[in-house]
């Protein structure tokens, strides 16, 4: 059965970002996962995480400035001594609350541009050692264009040729269903291909980004899919409840643990 990981920054926003934890774990989750902890210190979350028996399963390293537009620094121009700043600080929230996986995000970038793609690399090269000091993975997610216009990572294949050469191997896929249905489909064979450099999963309906319930994709056949591979990391619920999150959860229930 899927570990799946309740995603704090999209589910119970009925609540504070603390609270969120107490009620992941009242309604049967058993993992979490979020974009940020960063406005909350370590500690807090990881008290939050242990009263309430969760294992964090991922969070993304420093963005650089959300608020402002930035959707992460890596292929970015003159932003290396932030980036760095930034994998140090994850890396705090990593050892505080046990996290064995971070996301790095790209950045708004011409994916054609050389040097975005030269800036990248070394980037992904940084973040893999610092992470690989402490055995964790780093994880590169594709992301489409509709949602985030002018990312840099936008297709499954450069995600994929980069990590098949670049010689980490803790350097992993986090294959997001929501943005490969709308990138390229073919979910399935396209997960039976890369399960051995996924190293995390995220599921939405598609195209609303709510409950994995309906809509495009048939919801149980690819969560027995990911048994049938052996698929044995966590399956992030990143979606926008339709209403309030405890009401949308009837899907949950035959993978409630
Ligand atoms: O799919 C997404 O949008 C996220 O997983 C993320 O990390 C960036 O927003
Ligand atoms: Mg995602």
């Amino acid at each position: 059965m899927p570990r799946f990981a309740a995603n704090l920054t999209m589910m119970f926003t009925e609540r504070p970002f603390l609270d969120r934890f107490d009620a992941a774990a009242d309604t049967g989750f058993r993992a979490v996962e979020y974009l940020f902890p960063y406005d909350h210190a370590p500690d807090e979350i990881a008290g939050r995480l242990q009263r309430n028996g969760l294992t964090q399963a991922l969070f993304n390293m420093p963005p650089g400035d959300w608020a402002a537009g930035e959707r992460g620094l890596a292929a970015l121009p003159g932003r290396f001594d932030e980036l760095k700043a930034g994998v140090a600080t994850a890396l705090r929230y990593a050892g505080a609350t046990g996290c064995r996986r971070l996301h790095l995000m790209a950045g708004l970038a011409d994916p054609g541009d050389p040097a975005a793609a030269a800036r990248y690399r070394d980037a992904v090269l940084y973040a893999a050692d610092a992470l690989g000091e402490r055995g964790i993975e780093l994880m590169l997610e594709p992301i489409n264009g509709r949602d985030m216009p002018g990312y840099f990572l936008n297709g499954f294949a450069a995600a994929e040729s980069l990590i098949a050469g670049i010689g980490r191997p803790n350097v992993r896929l986090q294959f997001d269903i929501y943005h490969r249905q709308i990138l390229h489909g073919d979910v399935t064979m396209a997960l039976r291909r890369l399960m051995p450099m996924i190293g995390h999963i995220q599921i939405a309906s598609v195209p609303s980004r709510q409950e994995p319930d309906g809509e495009e994709l048939n919801w149980p056949f690819l969560f027995a899919e990911l048994d049938r591979l052996g698929y044995g990391g966590f399956v992030g619920c990143e979606y926008r409840p339709r209403g309030r999150t405890e009401d949308g959860l009837g899907w949950f229930g035959p993978y409630r643990a």
